[in-house]
């Protein structure tokens, strides 16, 4: 337990992440008191019965009224919304700020409504699972895990570092990067890989020679790997996919040349570069492993590396 750092901190959204910052909020003792707000009457019900927060309200206003720290935790096509909502409700000199997983277009649906004397410094916690909701949440989730911010120019140095140890506190290492950077990194380390796997269970789904009760039948792990990602949620990655549009699709040409290389190895037998390929990807696992760790995650025996541990 630390000092609170805040008087009050408002989660708006309580899902996989908002249901996770409550938990390490709590355990922490981060704030005097947590205010919870979502859209839904039916999942504010399970975080009052979680016991997630200290108050609980389906208005967003309400929550946020003079909370220091307000963060949205919604998928990321609902931000402008939430935005709007809350606006006139922010109190002055409040800290304001996201989980997105695009930058970019969160800050262009956010920044338009934030009022002059609240900070808002958008982040993204690179942490998740393929769960969703208030009861999938974890106070470890954000441990040993990078959160990256993209403040705006001119953003308040103390206001960013109070993030910043807001978010150490909760576990996480922190980094700063400038949105567009944020967007085509996730892009190939996060979002191709759903793309990815969304499409791979697509297919072996449609077809016909291994019809569903097969696929699940003689699934082997490496196709199990790709049934986790691909069982995420829906809501979060459409949006993704629409709010990080030409990354994505930069990201994607490059993989489909990529791919139409290793097509041709395939057909023409020429295993030396198959040989080549191959050696060199299974180095970039084994580096990754040696600057993480790994994690098992019990009801799925899973492996997820993590970042390095805090120094
Ligand atoms: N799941 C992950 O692995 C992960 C990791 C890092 C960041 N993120 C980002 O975090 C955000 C939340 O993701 P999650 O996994 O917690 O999703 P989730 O589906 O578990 O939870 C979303 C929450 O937002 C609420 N909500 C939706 N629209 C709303 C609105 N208009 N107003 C108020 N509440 C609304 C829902 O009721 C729910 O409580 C997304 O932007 C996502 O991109 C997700
Ligand atoms: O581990 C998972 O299941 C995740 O999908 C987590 C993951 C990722 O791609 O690493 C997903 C989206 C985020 O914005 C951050 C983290």
């Amino acid at each position: 337990m630390t000092e609170p750092q805040f008087e009050k901190i408002a989660l708006v959204g309580i899902g996989l992440i908002g249901s996770s910052l409550a938990r390490v909020i709590r355990r922490e003792g981060l704030a005097k008191h947590i205010a919870i707000s979502t859209r839904s009457a039916a999942t504010l019900k399970r975080a009052e019965e979680l016991g997630l927060g200290d108050s609980y309200s389906t208005d967003a206003k309400e929550a946020v009224r003079d909370a220091d720290l307000v963060i949205v935790s919604v998928p990321v096509g609902s931000s402008g919304a939430v935005a709007e909502e809350i606006a006139p409700a922010l109190k002055q000199g409040a800290i304001l700020t996201d989980v997105g997983s695009t930058k970019g277009s969160v800050i262009a649906q956010m920044a338009p409504h934030v009022p002059a004397g609240v900070h808002f410094i958008p982040g993204h916690p690179l942490a998740g699972t393929e769960k969703s909701g208030p009861d999938a949440g974890f106070a470890d989730l954000f441990e040993n895990r990078w959160c990256i911010f993209t403040p705006l120019p001119g953003t308040d140095p103390a206001a960013l570092e109070k993030l910043s140890s807001f978010w150490r506190a909760c576990g996480s290492n922190v980094d700063v990067m400038d949105a567009e950077h944020h967007d085509r990194v996730l892009a190939i380390v996060s979002h191709l890989p759903h793309i990815i796997a969304y499409n791979i269970v697509g297919t072996a789904s449609d077809l016909e020679e291994v019809a569903e009760g097969e696929v699940i039948k003689y699934a082997a792990s490496g196709f199990r790997d790709f049934t986790r990602l691909a069982a995420s949620d829906p809501t979060m990655w459409r949006d993704v996919c629409l709010h990080n549009k030409d990354a994505i699709l930069e990201m994607l040409a490059r993989f489909s040349e990529d791919l139409a290389y290793l097509q041709k190895a395939v057909r023409w037998g020429d295993g030396e570069k198959l040989f080549d390929l191959f050696t060199r990807t299974r180095a970039v696992r084994r580096s990754i492993i040696e600057a993480g760790q790994e994690v098992d995650v019990p009801d799925f025996g899973r492996q997820v590396v993590a970042h390095p541990p805090k120094s």
